[in-house]
């Protein structure tokens, strides 16, 4: 079996190209995110699939049969979007059942799937829950059952997670990746949240004004954006390299080793930093309290600007030449405030060439 094959897909309304010229195959049991920013076509091109949205060209084939003429209901496809659209006036278990009623599954048989639908999402138990006093993580869950239950051969998710806070939204972003898993269902699964992305998908189509500009494993991707857009959308920032072309540096690129005592940055020393084979830069650890040396020995100096602690970890804002202001780690660094004068390593497994 060959799963989901998009070829030459495009979507237009009203003459804007929504959806331009994509091709996309998700293979059987696989997870595929489309990730990109608000307006790039990304829930089109999954209506598109679901049959939702007529192709103005390409074509939408699952196992290597067209569906063109085959309708929304018939395409033997799940749907789950951002607000779970639960029947207020069904229970938990109601709700689940609701696909397996439409395929006339006998009540036993349903009953029994319900049950394991509610354990695979974590609900056991749930099943007479009136679906009001349910919390929005708890609803998208009993969504996620409802479209699970009928067994589709695709799931279709657009931003399932996105009406959730933050917190709850990583937890059931594992959580999903787990129970796609377990329930062995080929997904498409739009979001515009790379760590969403990353965390849900086996791998991620990165799109962009309504094409298809990278695809590959969230791996492939952070280790290789296709360009700087991507890079700054993956979470990179973006800096000019000494060379005249741009390095992304990642969340980790950055780590301050040592806060200088007095004096003044020395000259420019950004651009002494040439990326990730710049070993000097990644060799310069350890003395922490003297005072820079001349530009040209690959080290980085900046002033801190402000100074944060996230998940457990000491970060600062610091103000580098050339650079402008970045964000850096400062684990083990005790005693670190605004104004302070700091040196950085630059650790090449966290950059990127552009
Ligand atoms: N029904 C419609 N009629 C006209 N234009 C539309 C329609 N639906 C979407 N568009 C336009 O098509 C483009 C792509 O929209 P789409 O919703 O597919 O993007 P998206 O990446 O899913 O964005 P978002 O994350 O904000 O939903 C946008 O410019 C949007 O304004």
């Amino acid at each position: 079996m060959s799963g989901l094959s998009v070829a030459g897909a495009v979507v237009t309304y009203a003459g804007t190209t929504a959806v331009a010229d994509v091709d996309l195959d998700v293979a059987v049991g696989e997870v595929v995110a489309l990730l990109g920013p608000s307006g790039c076509g990304k829930s089109s091109l999954l209506r598109a699939v679901a049959g939702l949205e007529p192709l103005t060209a390409g074509r939408v084939a699952w196992d290597g049969a067209d569906l063109r003429d085959v309708p929304v209901h018939r395409r033997g496809f799940g749907l789950m979007f951002q607000d779970g659209q639960l029947f207020a006036h069904r229970d938990v278990a109601g709700n689940v059942a609701y696909g397996l009623e439409m395929a006339r599954i006998p009540a036993a048989e349903r009953r029994d799937r319900v049950d394991e639908l509610l354990e695979l999402v974590g609900l056991a138990g749930y099943q007479r829950r009136p679906v009001a006093t349910l919390s929005g993580g708890e609803q998208q869950r009993v969504a996620l059952a409802r479209s699970l239950a009928p067994r589709p051969r695709l799931l279709l998710l657009d931003e399932p997670l996105s009406a959730l806070d933050r917190s709850l939204r990583e937890r059931l972003a594992s959580d999903l990746h787990d129970i796609l898993r377990r329930a062995g269902t080929t997904s498409l699964y739009v979001t515009h949240d790379h760590d969403e992305a990353f965390t849900v998908a086996d791998r991620v189509a990165v799109m962009r004004a309504g094409e298809l500009v990278q695809l590959g494993s969230p791996a492939e991707l952070w280790a290789a954006p296709a360009d700087a857009d991507v890079a700054a959308f993956l979470g990179y920032r973006v800096v000019p390299a000494r060379d005249g072309g741009r390095l992304g540096l990642g969340p980790q690129a950055l780590e301050v080793v040592g806060v200088v005592a007095g004096d003044s940055v020395d000259g420019a020393v950004a651009d002494d930093a040439g990326g990730p084979d710049d070993r000097a830069a990644a060799d310069d650890a350890g003395a922490s309290a003297e005072a820079p040396r001349s530009a040209g020995d690959g080290r980085l100096t900046g002033r801190v600007t402000a100074v944060g602690f996230s998940r457990g970890r000491t970060t600062v804002t610091v103000d580098l030449p050339d650079w402008g202001e970045q964000r850096a780690v400062a684990a083990g660094i005790a005693a670190i405030g605004a104004g302070d004068l700091v040196r950085l390593r630059l650790d090449p497994a966290g950059v990127v060439e552009l």
